[in-house]
């Protein structure tokens, strides 16, 4: 008679019941391990002070992957009431309580736990450098009213200062090309046009050599060293531009006793509107008008035609001198334009304020790209006129904050082989897999051999 192991059926038991729990932890585990979790986010502030108005951009990320690229987003934007805060040179500490609505808002958007870990920077572009240029003392001014209003805040301020031409444009081309996700991948980088009130920005990658070392950057940015050529032109803002243009129209016509009156075809020909000296004369990019004439009124006038509109705007740009190889204009180097370009582009849709200076600016940034940058029509069919991308505005500012948190980092991170809920489960899967084993070679190899001749008294 054959004899059952005694020992043989509780421990058949015992390790099916190891197992079965051990698969049902496992399970628990991989299940818990994976389930999405809730994204924590941390944010940042900057105030992007223009010659304008300002605007306040709250991003935000996810706090884990603070070097991962594409993660900052725009969560929320607020357009400051009233002009740009150079034009508080005459009172500065209102260009301070110009931010409240706005920074008010900015700590309602983001949630107390973190307001004292969020950074605030301002960054004041070419309306500030105008008045820097013009007063540095107002400019100063301007500049301690902002920073007393923005450390009321509870956020952790970073400071307040006006940013140069260079990092403006460069700034911008890290923007645009951070939010396309083109800086890890083999896609390449695309040009950053910024056409602002004061001053526009170029800014490219460039192979051939920069022969002008202030129009030259470089950065290492996710393994990867890229060689720019940037440049900003002071007062080549399409509202700068304008004065600039109505200043060579009425110089010419100063000498007349009569009322001037300025005949320009880049407004439309039912425009009409009786201007100050002081408005076109206000600003250091214009000749100065003697004070005897500052008084004085002019009544402009539209006629609408856009080639005389394009003859009266190519004459602002100087290109009779250049000490360089090739220039684009007023003797500033630059290469042959490469690759593709996207221009910021203010809100597409038309606002009555701009709607009169449309003609006059539409005709400008063809004139700009053409006659200053050099562009031909094979360069316009790779650039995009662009205000957001992925719901980012496309300007300096988040450029800017990546740079100061030092959230692009110079070399890649490494990557592991497979995501972390991959291994998790592959881990479990093998772990399974050798257990099982091990319990049926226990099984089979501690059998007795020959139960048979066994036998009990
Ligand atoms: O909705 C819009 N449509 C057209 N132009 C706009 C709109 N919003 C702002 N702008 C113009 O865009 C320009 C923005 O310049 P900004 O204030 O940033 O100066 P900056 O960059 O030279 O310092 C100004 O000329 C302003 O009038
Ligand atoms: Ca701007």
């Amino acid at each position: 008679m054959k004899v059952k192991n005694p020992w043989h059926r509780p421990l058949i038991i015992f390790i099916a019941a190891v197992i079965g729990a051990g698969i049902i932890i496992m399970v628990v585990i991989a299940v818990v391990q994976n389930k999405p979790l809730y994204q924590k986010y941390k944010y940042g502030i900057v105030l992007d002070a223009g010659s304008s108005h300002t605007s306040v951009y709250i991003y935000e990320w996810p706090a884990e992957k603070e070097n991962n690229t594409g993660m900052v987003n725009q969560k929320h934007a607020c357009n400051v009431k009233g002009k740009g805060i150079s034009s508080y040179s005459g009172t500065p500490q209102k260009a301070g309580e110009s931010l409240k609505e706005c920074m008010d808002e900015a700590k309602k958007t983001i949630p107390n736990y973190r307001h004292h870990e969020t950074p605030v920077y301002l960054g004041a572009t070419a309306g500030m450098r105008l008045l820097e240029m013009e007063n540095k003392i107002a400019s100063g001014e301007v500049l301690k009213s902002v920073e007393k209003s923005l450390q009321a805040y509870p956020f952790s301020y970073q400071g307040a200062r006006i940013i140069s031409g260079q990092e403006e444009g460069a700034f911008g081309w890290i923007t645009v090309n951070y939010l396309s996700e083109n800086f890890r991948t083999a896609s390449g980088t695309v040009g950053a046009l910024d056409l602002g009130g004061a001053s526009t920005q170029i800014t490219f990658v460039s192979e051939g050599i920069l022969e002008s070392p202030e129009n030259s950057i470089d950065f290492r940015l996710y393994g990867n060293d890229y060689h720019l050529y940037t440049h900003s032109f002071l007062c080549y803002g399409k509202d700068q531009v304008l004065k600039l243009s109505l200043e060579k129209q009425i110089q010419s016509k100063l000498n007349m006793t009569d009322n001037i009156i300025l005949e320009d075809p880049c407004f439309h020909p039912d425009y009409n509107v009786i201007k100050s000296f002081q408005s076109v004369f206000d600003s250091p990019c214009v000749k100065k008008v003697d004070q005897s004439q500052k008084e004085n009124t002019f009544s402009h006038k539209g006629t609408g035609n856009w080639n005389k509109c394009q003859e009266a705007i190519k004459k602002v740009f100087n290109t009779s001198y250049c000490r360089f190889s090739r220039c684009s204009f007023n003797d500033v180097f630059q290469p042959p334009v490469e690759g593709q370009f996207g221009l910021k582009q203010n809100h597409p849709e038309v606002k009555e304020k701009y709607l009169a200076e449309y003609c006059f600016s539409g005709t400008y940034i063809i004139t700009l790209l053409e006659e200053g940058y050099g562009f031909t029509s094979k360069d316009w069919k790779n650039t995009k006129f662009i205000k957001n991308i992925r719901d980012s505005e496309a300007g300096w500012t988040l450029g800017y904050m990546l740079n100061l948190t030092n959230m692009i980092p110079a070399e890649a991170p490494d990557t592991p082989l497979m995501p972390y809920g991959g291994y998790v489960s592959l881990m479990l899967v093998l772990s399974l897999l050798i257990f099982v084993f091990l319990i049926l070679g226990f099984i089979f190899f501690r059998r007795p051999s020959c139960p048979a001749h066994k036998e009990i008294i």
